[in-house]
């Protein structure tokens, strides 16, 4: 980290000024070792608390601590130096209070070292985010489809379908640029939206499941790795790490079964 020749980690404000620019690239990351090898690639690594979902099983992101939370960011933050790593406020422990969010993130911020949260939430979290701000916490906002209200909104569905919906997504994405925060996420919803949101703000979107009108798109790793047994349909698998496992996997069993693993290379020997 402290090398001459490494270049400066970006940081949110880099992340602010990309707005119109070329597409930012974002991917979660949960984990040190793939966040290095995804680290020299993309714009940001979020440490989404999908990962609750992904790494834990869980149905959810409901059930998310913050205590996973800060375990994961300090893990993606030892294997990325290039990227601005933001970290998911996980549900529960930001939404009561301006005061208590403020608690939340600055614990997030001292004991990982990231350079951002992200929490969910439009108009009712302006005042929230307007907090953070101007205690120096970098916020990226997230709207449309937010997972930690899948009870009230009755399961991961597309958003603003209806002109009603799409309304009061723009004026949340609104109240959340104006409250400061330096990008929103805009998740699964409809094309039309997405583009009448990021010609509204002054701030870049970053889009999952929310079409190519956003200034950025970002994709659950494992998802888009094809690691995932289930993801979202607007996910694109770029890669088959399920079959690859798989296949090395039933490699090491059978060479584990007729004793060709392990083989000379992989045995200590005794001192001559
Ligand atoms: N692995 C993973 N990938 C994600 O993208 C992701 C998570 N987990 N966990 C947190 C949220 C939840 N997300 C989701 C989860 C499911 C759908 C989904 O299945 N949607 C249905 C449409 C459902 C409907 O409209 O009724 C789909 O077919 O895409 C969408 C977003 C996105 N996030
Ligand atoms: C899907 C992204 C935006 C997220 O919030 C997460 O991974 O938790
Ligand atoms: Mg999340």
């Amino acid at each position: 980290m402290s090398a001459q020749n490494q270049t400066r980690r970006i940081t949110a404000n880099d992340i602010r000024a990309r707005k119109g620019g070329e597409p930012i690239v974002a991917l979660t990351s949960y984990h040190a070792h793939t966040a290095r090898i995804i680290d020299p690639f993309v714009d940001f690594l979020l440490v989404g608390d999908s990962l609750g979902m992904v790494m834990h099983g869980l149905e959810t992101t409901l059930p998310v601590t913050l205590e996973m939370m800060i375990l994961q960011g300090r893990a993606v933050m030892r294997g990325a130096s290039h990227c601005l790593v933001v970290v998911d406020l996980p549900f529960g422990s930001y939404e009561e209070s301006p005061v208590k969010a403020f608690q939340t993130a600055a614990r997030v911020l001292k004991e990982t070292g990231c350079g951002a949260v992200k929490l969910e939430g439009g108009a009712r979290m302006a005042e929230t985010v307007r907090f953070l701000v101007d205690r120096g916490v970098p916020v990226m906002g997230h709207v449309g489809l937010t997972p930690q209200a899948v009870n009230t909104i009755g399961g991961f569905k597309v958003q603003g379908r209806d002109p009603g919906g799409a309304e009061s997504i723009l004026a949340d994405a609104k109240a959340i640029e104006e409250a400061g925060a330096f990008a929103v996420v805009v998740e699964a919803v409809v094309e039309p939206l997405a583009r009448q949101i990021t010609e509204a703000i002054a701030v870049p979107t970053v889009g999952i499941g929310a079409s190519p009108a956003c200034d950025g798109q970002i994709l659950v790793l494992e998802d888009m790795l094809g690691l995932s047994p289930w993801a979202p349909k607007f996910v694109k698998r770029f890669g088959n790490l399920a079959e690859q496992i798989e296949g090395s996997v039933k490699a090491y069993v059978s060479e584990v079964r007729d004793r060709t693993f392990p083989a000379d290379d992989n045995v200590y020997k005794p001192k001559k």
